[in-house]
C-alpha cells in the first residue's frame, strides 16, 4: 500500500538532518495559501464543491504524471486513512490536526521524500508546503514557487490586483506565504535570554511558536519562527527579513553555547551526561521529559562532548516517540502508561545502535 510506504519509511528526508547550520536550524518551511476562483472558501463551500477541488487536483496530477521536475506526487484522501495513519501524518508535520479531524473532503498530496505536502480543503483550498533540512529558506521558496507556477498553469487562483492572493483568513491575504525556521536554541534558554529575545522578535513582525505550530509549546527548546505579515511585502522581502533574524539568532545561540562552556563547563557537562544516562537507561519516560533530555544530548553532540551518537538523533526521536508513531510501531493502540514504556525502550535501542 502506498501509504505504508510513507509511514514505514518513518522519517521524511528533512528529518534526517543535513543542510546549512544544521547544528541550530532543524528545518526551513515555506507554505503558500491558495484558493480556486470558482469555488467558495472551504468554510462555506458545500461538500460537493470541495469534492471538485480534490477532483481537479487529481486530474492535474494525472496529467502531469510524466513531469519529473517535482518527482512522484500522490494524493491521499483523509476518508481513506485510519485515525492512526492520520495521526502519524500530523506528527510528521505533513498535515494539520484540523485536516485530519475536521475538514470535509480533506486530502493531501505528498511527494515521495515528503519535502512537498499540499493540503486540500483545509482552511484554504490549497496549502502548499515545502520542507527542507537546515537553513534553506531560499531553496524551499524556489520549490514552492515552482509548484505554484505549475498549478497556476492548470487552474485559476483567486487573485485581486490590489490585494494579491485571496485567502479564507484575512491574515494570509497578499502573498499567502508563511516562511518559517525551526530552531534548537538550548543555550539561549539555559542562559535565560529567550525572555528578552522573544518580545524583540515579535516587534519585528515575526511570530514564535512551539514545535507543532500554533498553540504548541516550545518543547525540547525547539522554536518555530515565522512571518506574521503577508500583505504589502514581496515574497523575497518576507523571506529575507526572516532569514536575517534567523542568522542573528544562530549567531547568538553559538555565542551563548561558547559562554556556557567557558563559564560553567562542569555544570553543563553534568547536565548533558545525566540526560544521556537517563535516556540510555530509563524504563519509563514521558514525552515532555524525553524532549528535554534529547535536547540536552543534542547539545552535547553539537559541542563535541558526546561522541559516537548521530547529531540527527533529536530530529528523529522527537518524531518517532510521538504517540501516533509509537502505536504504529507497536501495531496496536497503547495507553499513556504503555506509551511511556515503549518510548523509553525505543530511545534506549536507538542510542545503543549509535554507540561505537
Ligand atoms: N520550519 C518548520 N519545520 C518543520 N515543521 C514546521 C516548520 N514550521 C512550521 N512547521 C509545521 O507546520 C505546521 C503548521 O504550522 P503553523 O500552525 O505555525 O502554521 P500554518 O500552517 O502556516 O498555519 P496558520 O496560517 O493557520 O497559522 C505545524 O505542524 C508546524 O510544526
Amino acid at each position: 500500500m502506498s501509504l505504508q510506504r510513507f509511514i514505514n519509511q518513518a522519517l521524511s528526508d528533512w528529518m534526517k538532518g543535513g543542510g546549512p547550520d544544521e547544528d541550530i536550524v532543524i528545518s526551513s518551511r515555506i507554505r503558500l495559501a491558495r484558493n480556486l476562483t470558482d469555488i467558495p472558501f472551504p468554510l462555506i463551500a458545500t461538500r460537493e464543491q470541495l469534492e471538485q477541488v480534490v477532483a481537479k487536483m487529481d486530474k492535474i496530477l494525472e496529467k502531469s504524471k510524466n513531469n519529473q521536475a517535482l518527482g512522484t506526487l500522490e494524493l491521499l484522501r483523509m476518508e481513506n486513512l485510519s485515525s492512526l495513519e492520520k495521526k502519524v501524518l500530523v506528527e510528521k508535520h505533513l498535515i494539520s490536526p484540523h485536516l485530519a479531524e475536521e475538514a470535509r473532503a480533506g486530502a493531501v498530496i505528498l511527494s515521495e521524500n515528503e519535502s512537498i505536502s499540499i493540503m486540500l480543503n483545509e482552511e484554504d483550498h490549497l496549502r502548499i508546503q515545502c520542507l527542507f533540512p537546515g537553513f534553506q529558506l531560499n531553496e524551499a521558496w524556489t520549490q514552492a514557487n515552482s509548484i505554484d507556477d505549475w498549478l497556476e498553469m492548470n487552474v485559476d487562483f483567486a487573485f485581486d490586483e490590489k490585494r494579491g492572493y485571496l485567502t479564507s483568513c484575512p491574515t494570509n491575504v497578499g502573498t499567502g506565504l508563511r516562511a518559517s525556521v525551526m530552531m534548537h536554541l538550548p543555550a539561549l534558554v539555559m542562559s535565560q535570554q529567550m525572555n528578552r529575545i522573544l518580545p524583540a522578535i515579535n516587534q519585528l513582525g515575526l511570530v514564535v511558536r512551539g514545535i507543532y505550530g500554533e498553540g504548541s509549546d516550545a518543547l525540547g527548546n525547539i522554536f518555530q519562527i515565522s512571518n506574521q505579515i503577508t500583505l504589502g511585502r514581496s515574497e523575497t522581502e518576507i523571506i529575507e527579513d526572516l532569514g536575517n533574524v534567523a542568522k542573528q539568532l544562530i549567531e547568538q545561540e553559538r555565542q551563548a553555547r561558547k559562554r556556557l562552556l567557558d563559564s560553567s563547563r562542569l555544570k553543563l557537562e553534568d547536565r548533558i551526561y545525566r540526560s544521556y544516562g537517563i535516556l540510555a537507561n530509563a524504563r519509563v519516560i514521558e514525552s515532555k521529559e524525553a524532549m528535554q533530555r534529547l535536547s540536552d544530548v543534542r547539545l552535547g553532540i553539537d559541542l563535541g562532548l558526546i561522541q559516537g551518537v548521530s547529531s540527527t538523533i533529536l530530529n528523529e526521536l522527537i518524531v518517532l516517540t510521538q504517540p501516533g508513531f509509537l502505536q504504529q510501531y507497536a501495531g496496536q493502540m497503547l495507553s499513556p502508561d504503555e506509551r511511556d514504556i515503549r518510548r523509553a525502550k525505543l530511545i534506549r535501542e536507538r542510542l545503543l545502535t549509535q554507540e561505537i
